[in-house]
């Protein structure tokens, strides 16, 4: 732990001036933050190196970002016996020569592991899914421009969209696709079916279509367009974009990308949280800027132990958010239509109520009519002054406008928003906030995922074709 150097310039105002206490004296060679002044000042009498007492002292306090502890340091103190280092690590140490001198040598033990572990976690989660690289993706307004994260499959387009229709064998089944699938996804379909563009003059006839993109808007309207198709299979968790009312009424089934992208989002939801709480993302830009060497250390993030953490919505990625979370000592309760008698979370069925005994609240609900705008003025401002809150379900589960006030006014402190109201527009008053983590809706981008929901679903499209159950059903509630 080291001071922050606002409070180093008054930082070594040591108690030995006094003269007068009967606290035993401690040489402090490092500058301290407050905190740590009112600490010590509370059991020792502080001696600064100026002082003529420094030499005659036995212990002191020094750290690694200060102090290099040689002969040269531990001749300039004679009397020392007892070294206390303000960090774990003690390479800055010369152990030989302090035991040579019989000085004792201590140092904080395992006090920063859980905080250093977590924030490790973060760091693999923010490299490995890409979350600081894509939060500058945003900021720098180019999700507009570029679409979505240049993260693998998904972003592929396929650009011989002819010579497959030309090739493909007219006997394969015919499954119309409204936005392009990625070219991965037009591979692997080709030996099975006949993919056709909305565009084409054969997709009336189409009975089967593959929802894609998750932003498709499957309505009455479009629907009136397909009046033979029975089943729309999409390749995404959320169906929002799909009236499912809609189709029960016409007899189309509806598949969705079941559980294939629940872990990888979870994780994501993590990597997410473990950012804003201990701000990586901030502090790479505060690296970047160059001002780690000009301001000095970075301010303190909070230990994500012991934190409350108030999860709306426990389906398959709710559950796996929670699952990882108790893994780092927090405390799980939850929101859903019903308490899931499997879990021992604690269940709160009001959302204010979650909010206000929340630290962070992580959105993962499905968007319905239901759970449209659920997190709204009142719930912000239970959640508080400290609370942070993640999104990585849908955009419009949030009031924006409301979030975007409360974390501009300091109502809530932080957030991580993978999703927004409308995508890929973001209010821009967000994007020069610096108390968010902003990323363009890839929570699902894994290459694992993206492999598996071709898969899933090929087996969705192949067992409708044969007249069997599909794989993954949506159904109405
Ligand atoms: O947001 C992504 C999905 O619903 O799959």
């Amino acid at each position: 732990m080291y001071a922050f150097p606002s409070h180093t310039a008054a930082s070594i105002p040591t108690s030995d001036e006094t003269q007068t206490s009967d606290l035993p004296p401690l040489l402090v060679l490092r500058p301290l933050s407050d905190a740590w002044l009112s600490a010590l000042n509370a059991k020792f009498t502080l001696v600064s190196p100026s002082s003529p007492l420094s030499s005659s002292v036995h212990a002191a306090l020094i750290s690694g970002a200060y102090n290099r502890v040689d002969p040269a340091l531990l001749d300039q103190y004679p009397s020392l016996r007892c070294l206390v280092n303000t960090g774990a690590g003690v390479n800055h140490i010369n152990l030989e020569e302090c035991k040579r001198r019989g000085v004792q040598v201590a140092n904080v033990g395992e006090t920063h592991s859980k905080n250093v572990a977590d924030y490790a976690v973060g760091l693999l989660l923010d490299v490995m899914r890409r979350i600081t690289m894509s939060d500058r993706y945003v900021r720098n307004g180019l999700w507009v421009t570029r679409g979505n994260y240049p993260l693998g499959s998904k972003r592929e387009k396929y650009h011989n969209m002819e010579s497959i229709e030309g090739s493909v064998q007219p006997v394969l089944p015919l499954v119309v696709f409204i936005t392009q699938p990625s070219a991965d996804f037009m591979a692997a379909f080709s030996t099975k079916f006949h993919l056709i563009p909305a565009s084409s003059p054969f997709s009336a006839s189409a009975c089967a279509m593959l929802e894609y993109s998750g932003f498709d808007c499957v309505d009455s309207a479009l629907l009136d367009r397909y009046p033979l198709l029975r089943c729309v299979v999409s390749a995404n968790a959320g169906v929002d974009n799909i009236d499912l009312e809609e189709c029960r009424k016409r007899g189309i089934l509806v598949t969705n990308a079941g559980q294939v992208f629940s872990k990888d989002v979870a994780d994501y939801a993590v990597g997410l949280l473990i950012d804003v709480f201990r701000k990586i993302t901030m502090s790479d830009r505060y690296v970047r800027e160059g001002l780690w060497s000009t301001l000095g250390n970075y301010l303190l993030g909070s230990r994500l132990g012991g934190k409350r953490v108030g999860i709306v919505g426990l389906g398959s990625i709710g559950s796996a958010i929670a699952k990882r979370l108790e893994a780092f000592g927090c405390k799980i309760s939850y929101l859903s239509r019903k308490p899931k008698p499997t879990v021992s979370y604690r269940y709160i069925p009001n959302i204010c109520d979650l909010a206000a005994e929340s630290d962070i609240l992580v959105v993962s609900c499905a968007l319905t009519k239901e759970t449209h705008h659920i997190v709204n003025k009142q719930v912000l401002q239970a959640l508080g002054k400290e609370g942070i809150i993640i999104n990585i379900g849908r955009g419009a589960s949030i009031d924006e406008p409301e979030l975007v006030r409360c974390l501009a006014q300091g109502e809530i402190k932080g957030a991580g928003l993978d999703v927004f109201e409308h995508e890929p527009n973001i209010p821009k008053e967000l994007i020069e906030l610096e108390n968010v983590v902003l990323t363009p809706h890839q929570s699902v981008f894994t290459p694992e995922a993206m492999a598996e929901v071709i898969q899933i679903c090929i087996a969705n499209f192949e067992a409708f074709f044969a007249g069997k159950p599909v794989i993954t059903p949506v159904v109405a509630d």
